[in-house]
């Protein structure tokens, strides 16, 4: 994740995000309605970065109980869940509780990557007893559903849905875990600072309402609706790098919710490790020549790594030629 945090004046009012909702199960509908959606798809990406999916064959239980076993991780001892504390970002599974990072101001946060489940799932925490059931099984549904949507976008960007298909088929997903408490009297109490996700895309499930993204227009904050059974997608640093500035990244954070402390589940679709993610060359021309050098995963964790007590972390800006 890289902060943005300074383009933004934080204390602006917040009304509601203008969010367009997309039936995603009019992706596999005839051609004609395909591609619609397509370009629905396509304008919510290039005129604010971020949407939201319903009928996207989740069902409301696989999300409930994903939440569920968020939730009854972070009630466990403070003993057994720093078993997974560690400073190391490289490691499979990371907890920590606030702002070592720089952006947590009033999270708790799990990491693990979670694609392929079988190489992972084992590094899991085994308490609750019911988490690596739950959790896999929401993950490995939400990475089709991100999988589809990448799909969408390149073929609204003209690079057809095959694009680098394998790399995407056998890409990174990282799961972000986090909770949040109940917001004290402050009218607004930031849990997690103002950043973007470094990955392609990220789509959330949240308990309830606590995320905010910019509104590039009014350059001001915005709440963003909780729609039922809908989930919030947003791109992130490298679809900016792949669409060569076409698409732009999300900014975003989250406040505290006033009425209940509140689960929110990231789930981040990257490439592989090493592989590196460079401005598609069919983007690419005299007119429009590559904006970003290409990085991969791997980089985006050494950047991290090397800026950890920097709250000015961009890792967008670092690779802007
Ligand atoms: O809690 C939220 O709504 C946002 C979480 C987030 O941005 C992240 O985990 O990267
Ligand atoms: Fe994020």
């Amino acid at each position: 994740m890289s902060d943005l945090s300074m383009t933004v004046a934080q204390e602006q009012l917040v009304h509601l995000s203008p969010t367009p909702v997309i039936n995603l199960g009019h992706l596999n509908l005839d051609s004609v309605t395909r591609s619609g959606v397509i370009d629905e798809i396509a304008k919510a990406c290039r005129d604010l970065g971020y949407f939201q999916v319903i009928n996207h064959g989740i069902s409301q239980s696989v999300m409930d109980c994903a939440v569920e076993a968020a939730s009854d991780f972070f009630k466990l001892s403070s003993e057994a869940k720093e078993e997974f504390a560690s400073e190391d970002l490289r490691q499979p599974v990371r907890y920590d509780t606030s702002s070592k990072d720089s952006i947590s101001m009033s999270r708790a946060f799990l990491k693990h990557y979670a694609h392929p489940l079988s190489d992972w799932i084992q590094y899991w925490p085994e308490k609750p007893t019911i988490y690596r059931e739950y959790m896999g099984k929401y993950a490995v549904e939400v990475r089709s559903v991100a999988l589809q949507l990448i799909e969408a976008i390149l073929e609204g960007l003209g690079l057809g849905k095959e694009y680098l298909n394998e790399q995407f088929q056998e890409g990174s997903q990282l799961l972000s875990v986090n909770c949040y408490p109940k917001a004290p009297q402050d009218p607004v109490t930031i849990g997690l600072a103002p950043h973007s996700d470094y990955g392609f895309l990220t789509i959330l499930l949240t308990s309830c309402q606590g995320l905010e993204v910019v509104d590039r227009s009014s350059n001001s904050w915005k709440t963003v609706q909780q729609l039922p059974h809908a989930l919030h997608v947003h791109v992130g640093d490298h679809m900016e790098v792949l669409s060569n500035g076409q698409i732009k990244t999300a900014m975003h954070r989250a406040v505290l919710n006033p009425e209940e402390s509140r689960i929110s589940i990231a789930s981040i679709q990257g490439f592989e490790l090493h592989e590196k993610v460079a401005c598609a060359k069919e983007l690419v021309d005299k007119q429009n020549p590559a904006k970003y050098k290409e990085s991969s995963f791997s980089d985006f964790l050494d950047h991290l790594t090397a800026n950890m007590d920097n709250k000015h972390r961009n890792f967008l800006e670092s690779l802007r030629m």
